[in-house]
């Protein structure tokens, strides 16, 4: 098998919600929110990042922060090529930044349509990137999840991040088959959002929503039930007001979303050939991405699908360490058109 043996390649976790990098030989260097605050009036960028997810909901009229990730897939795409610029500068050692060009392995949804792949490429090579290639974002997981990707055995992966849900199941180097939908983190913080709005009349932000989801929301039934006061406006009066929201109402208003993931994961088991489907039986589905650190997620998976399920040690760096690890072995991706990576031109 031919290696790539250039020191500075690289991986990236282009996320809807972080950005990953993995330098060969390292590991994940950058970890920061897929985050840009921009200057409206000039066009310059203020702040990229942790920085610029700091002023989401407090910025003035000049200044707009930005998420140039949706669904997986770009949004924004001259925005989200200067951000992995900025990224691939910090994660690159000030020697190599004079050496020659990186080559750079880029997770995409496996549900991606060719010109959206194009533009992921297409960013990564304006970002400073020599060649790019494209990586199936389960794959990615399920290699940096430590999963036996390439024998021929069935390994189950549930990538839950901001954007999408990707289920796959992989053997022999292939995705055999796979489900990705666009309902995940960012599905969940809008159902709180949207429950609040309902219920108390009160507008919260994005970031007190996904504070409400990691303090306390869970999927499923509720066994001890928490509490958490959240700020926001009362539609009704337009002041400020802090209410108590609890888990369990929380849980209610996460139902649909959590269905919508356990079928996801369901219905790529009906499509497993029985053979593969016997091997997930014995070894369980791998949950990665941080969605899956919701609470309860995992038992809930596990009653519906009748499988053992574990969450991954590292679910919020799976796909940057399998994005990374998956450089090694370019020349394999090559000859294996399932796992979505094909040379570029
Ligand atoms: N403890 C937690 N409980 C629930 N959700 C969490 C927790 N920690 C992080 N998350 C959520 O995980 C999501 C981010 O996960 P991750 O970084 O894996 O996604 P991503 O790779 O950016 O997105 P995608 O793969 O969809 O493009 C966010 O929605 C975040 O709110």
């Amino acid at each position: 098998m031919g290696r790539f043996s250039l020191s500075q390649d690289l991986g990236v976790d282009l996320g809807t919600a972080n950005t990953l990098v993995f330098v060969k030989g390292k590991g994940v260097v950058v970890r920061e929110p897929t985050v840009v605050a921009k200057n409206i009036e000039t066009g310059e960028i203020e702040a990229v990042g942790k920085a610029a997810r700091n002023m989401i909901g407090r910025t003035p009229g000049n200044i707009s922060v930005v998420r140039p990730m949706k669904d997986g897939v770009i949004a924004d795409y001259e925005t989200t090529a200067v951000m992995m610029k900025y990224f691939i500068k910090k994660a690159m050692s000030r020697r190599s930044l004079f050496a020659k060009k990186p080559n750079v392995m880029i997770c995409v949804p496996s549900g991606i349509t060719m010109v959206e792949e194009r533009a992921v490429v297409d960013a990564t090579k304006q970002a400073g990137a020599k060649d790019a290639f494209p990586i199936a974002e389960p794959f990615a997981a399920a290699t940096g999840a430590g999963l036996p990707v390439w024998e021929p055995t069935g390994s189950m992966i549930v990538d839950i991040g901001g954007g999408t849900t990707e289920v796959a199941v992989i053997s022999l180097g292939g995705i055999v088959t796979s489900r990705s939908i666009r309902t995940a983190g960012d599905t969940i913080d809008d159902a709180i959002i949207n429950y609040i709005r309902k219920q108390y009349s009160l507008l919260i932000g994005e970031r007190s929503a996904e504070s409400i989801k990691m303090d306390i929301a869970t999927a499923g039934e509720v066994e001890e039930d928490a509490e958490l006061a959240i700020r926001g406006r009362d539609l009704l009066t337009g002041l400020p007001k802090t209410i108590s929201v609890t888990s369990r109402e929380v849980a209610m208003a996460l139902n649909d979303t959590v269905e919508a993931i356990v079928k996801a994961v369901k219905d790529t088991l009906e499509n497993t050939p029985p053979e593969l489907a016997a091997d997930i039986m014995d070894r369980g589905i791998v949950l990665t991405g941080g969605g899956s650190l919701l609470q309860n997620l995992d038992n809930v998976i596990s009653e519906e699908t009748q499988m053992p399920v574990f969450i991954t040690e590292e679910p919020l760096e799976s796909v940057a360490i399998g994005t990374g690890k998956s450089l090694e072995y370019i020349q394999h991706f090559r000859s294996h058109p399932n796992v979505s990576t094909r040379p570029t031109v």
